[in-house]
């Protein structure tokens, strides 16, 4: 289902804004005529229901993007299940909810390709979603962005409410965790990548077999499309928003050492999760809506590289 929203003069709230996500799509909300809405978690924490019904009540936004979650790697979900089930809950059951009691007219709420089953058939259609188990190591997270999903439908079976979700696949870019423990694989990679180098090594080592394959999107293609159906769609399914291309880890290796400029060995830490073999995500839906990535993975690792290296990162 199609429907124009027009974002000029709205005011929009972006909740998450300091994160790779947010500040991507601040940066892609610069180019429309609407009124940009932030808060930092120091003034209100999402997790906390009181404080965002106060938030929404005082600011009145017209739009949200829900870009906060408690977020991270295969390590960090599978190290951290509580935290990533209730604090991804609380956020978006508390954001939607006030959003709907404020009034907002639009709202699109961020997912995860880690919502599909783990043996779902590839590439990953839409209508892949609770028909079979979940990949054991971020179980946890995919309920609660199941939940999240399943939250802007029942707003809009109830109360009519034009709250929309996309689901993202693995994303990367300016802004990103470096961290070498609770980041994703990319980030990880172009770190240990310029390390090793910087210090002469031999080899850096990767996580698991190398064999599991991953999609991914630069996050300023992300935000483009995240705007494209804020602007364009309003319907009851979930919408996949990735680059329709995947491969094999050692190979994603393989390109970082390139553009990073190592040229030792890659070694593998077969101690660590694989995770899912493979979450290729179909984009026929949002291809048909007229949208599509224009980001190439090695130009998107050459600016991620180059953001790494300006110090354009969370830690
Ligand atoms: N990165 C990826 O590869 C993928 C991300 N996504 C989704 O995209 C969205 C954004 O992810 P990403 O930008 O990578 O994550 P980040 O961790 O970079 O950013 C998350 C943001 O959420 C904020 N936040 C977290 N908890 C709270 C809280 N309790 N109260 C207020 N703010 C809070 C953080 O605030 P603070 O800055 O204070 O920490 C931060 O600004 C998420 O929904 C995620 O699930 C989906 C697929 C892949
Ligand atoms: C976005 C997505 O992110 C998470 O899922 P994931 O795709 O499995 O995450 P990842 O990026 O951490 O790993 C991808 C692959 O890469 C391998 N790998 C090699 N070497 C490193 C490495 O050094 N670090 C990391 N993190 N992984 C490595 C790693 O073993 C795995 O096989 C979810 O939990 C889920 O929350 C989610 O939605």
């Amino acid at each position: 289902m199609s429907d124009s929203y027009d974002l000029k003069g709205k005011r929009v709230f972006v909740a998450g804004h300091r994160g790779l996500v947010g500040k991507a799509i601040m940066r892609r909300l610069e180019n429309e005529d609407c009124q940009l809405l932030t808060v930092g978690r120091e003034d209100c924490d999402l997790r906390e229901q009181a404080q965002v019904r106060d938030w929404f009540a005082a600011n009145t936004p017209d739009a949200v993007i829900v870009a906060a979650a408690k977020v991270g790697g295969i390590l960090a979900n599978d190290t951290y299940p509580a935290e990533f089930l209730y604090d991804n809950l609380m956020i978006e059951a508390n954001v939607i909810d006030a959003a709907y009691r404020s009034g907002v007219e639009k709202l699109l709420f961020l997912g995860s390709s880690c919502i599909y089953p783990k043996m779902a058939p590839q590439p990953i259609t839409e209508d892949a979603l609770l028909t079979g188990p979940l990949e054991p190591t971020n179980e946890w997270y995919a309920i609660a962005k199941i939940a999240g999903i399943k939250l802007c439908q029942a707003y809009r079976k109830q109360y009519g409410a034009d709250f929309i979700s996309a689901m993202p696949t693995n994303l990367y870019g300016p802004g990103d965790s470096f961290d070498l423990e609770n980041s994703h694989v990319l980030p990880a990679l172009i770190r240990k990548a310029h390390e090793a180098k910087e210090a002469g090594d031999a080899s850096f080592e990767i996580w698991g077999t190398g064999s599991p394959r991953r999609e991914f999107l630069h996050v300023d293609d992300l935000a483009d499309g995240a705007i494209f159906l804020l602007q364009n769609y309003s319907g009851h399914e979930h919408v996949n928003l990735g680059s329709s291309e995947d491969l094999p880890i050692v190979e994603l290796a393989e390109t970082v050492c390139e553009v990073v400029g190592f040229d030792g060995d890659i070694t593998k830490d077969t101690s660590k999760p694989d995770g899912t073999p493979r979450k290729l995500m179909s984009g026929d839906k949002i291809a048909a809506m007229g949208w599509k990535p224009q980001i190439g993975l090695r130009e998107g690792i050459a600016d991620a590289y180059r953001a790494f290296l300006a110090g354009e990162r969370k830690n």
